[in-house]
């Protein structure tokens, strides 16, 4: 099989600086050859040039903002995500904000209308245009993939085409309050970091595949936003959580969605080079790599 990497350069969907540097980041250490290593067959063809419009021409919806360059460069992404998924390729997405998931995830469900979505995050990125505190369209990604809140036109191209019981959370430890409600309202499962210490991420991997995936016959969409980790592990992120997850869990999480071998298309988020020191960046590129192979089949022994 074929592994499609799609370098995403873009940080609309929040207002830190250098987000969009992260695929440069995680491809010039070397992602490509080390995949090739692992035996697979990788397309890439370069970052995608996502062309810009002009803050002026782009004003705030309510409190969304640069609410029509993401949904355009969402759907950019959903038509070559789509397109790898339709072509049998596995799509390996490299942000950039986690706002692309939006586009990520819809080109995954085009194809694979039954695909389950595991999101491992500090956060649960479900906020809608009501409940959003910030306007930073990276935590709402989520609601516009399940068709919560009031219709936006200029998102109108994103179907609600994920289904509450399709999707699981790992790692959430810094909920906004409209963001708890949404969860209970809607029966959303999430293993929280509290779950985590519990239960271990043996048992909460293994929970979480039970509840989106009990038969294990369907396709998995994970979705991995570095921030999950523990800012010791990967401190070069644009919103650090503490009490995260420890570099083996967040490894076991890669090895564990790998031995199903459903995995269809991964996405590895918010990687931040122009955050701390250089020691910080070289430490959370290389863990961004490394969660990657293992996801793709990269196993200790
Ligand atoms: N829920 C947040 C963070 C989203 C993070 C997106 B990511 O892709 O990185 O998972 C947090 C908003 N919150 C508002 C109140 C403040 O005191 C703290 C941050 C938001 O901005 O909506
Ligand atoms: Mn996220
Ligand atoms: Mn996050
Ligand atoms: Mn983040």
């Amino acid at each position: 099989k074929t592994i499609a990497v799609v370098g995403c350069p873009f940080s609309g969907g929040q207002p830190k600086l250098g987000v969009d540097k992260g695929p440069i980041h995680l491809v010039e250490a070397g992602l490509v050859t080390q995949l090739e290593e692992l035996g697979w067959h990788v397309l890439f063809d370069g970052h995608h040039q996502f062309e810009e419009i002009s803050t002026a021409s782009d004003p705030p919806i309510g409190k969304l903002k640069n609410p029509r360059l993401v949904s355009r460069v969402c759907e950019g992404v959903a038509n070559v995500v789509g397109e790898h998924v339709r072509n049998g390729r596995l799509p390996v997405t490299l942000g950039g904000d986690h706002s692309l998931a939006m586009g990520t995830i819809s080109g995954t469900l085009k194809s694979y209308p039954d695909a389950c979505v595991v999101w491992v995050d500090a956060h649960a990125d479900i906020n809608t245009a009501e409940t959003t505190v910030s306007g930073n369209i990276h935590g709402m990604p989520v609601s516009f993939l399940l068709g919560l809140g009031v219709e936006i036109p200029e998102f109108s191209w994103v179907k609600p085409s994920l289904k509450p019981e399709r999707l699981v959370y790992i790692g959430l430890r810094d909920l906004d309050a409209g963001e708890k409600k949404i969860l209970k309202e809607n029966n959303i499962r999430a293993f929280s970091m509290h779950e985590v210490d519990k239960y271990g991420i043996g048992r909460v991997v293994e929970m979480a595949l039970d509840h989106v995936n009990p038969n294990r016959d369907l396709p998995i969409h994970l979705s991995f936003d570095v921030d999950a980790l523990d800012p010791s592990v990967a401190p070069s992120t644009g919103t650090p959580v503490r009490g995260g997850l420890t570099f083996r869990e967040g490894h076991y999480i890669c090895e564990a969605i790998h031995e199903t071998g459903l995995l269809v298309a991964l996405d590895l988020m918010e990687v931040n080079p122009s955050l701390a020191d250089p020691e910080s960046v070289r430490q959370t590129v290389t863990v961004g790599c490394s969660l990657v192979r293992s996801a793709l089949g990269e196993s200790l022994l």
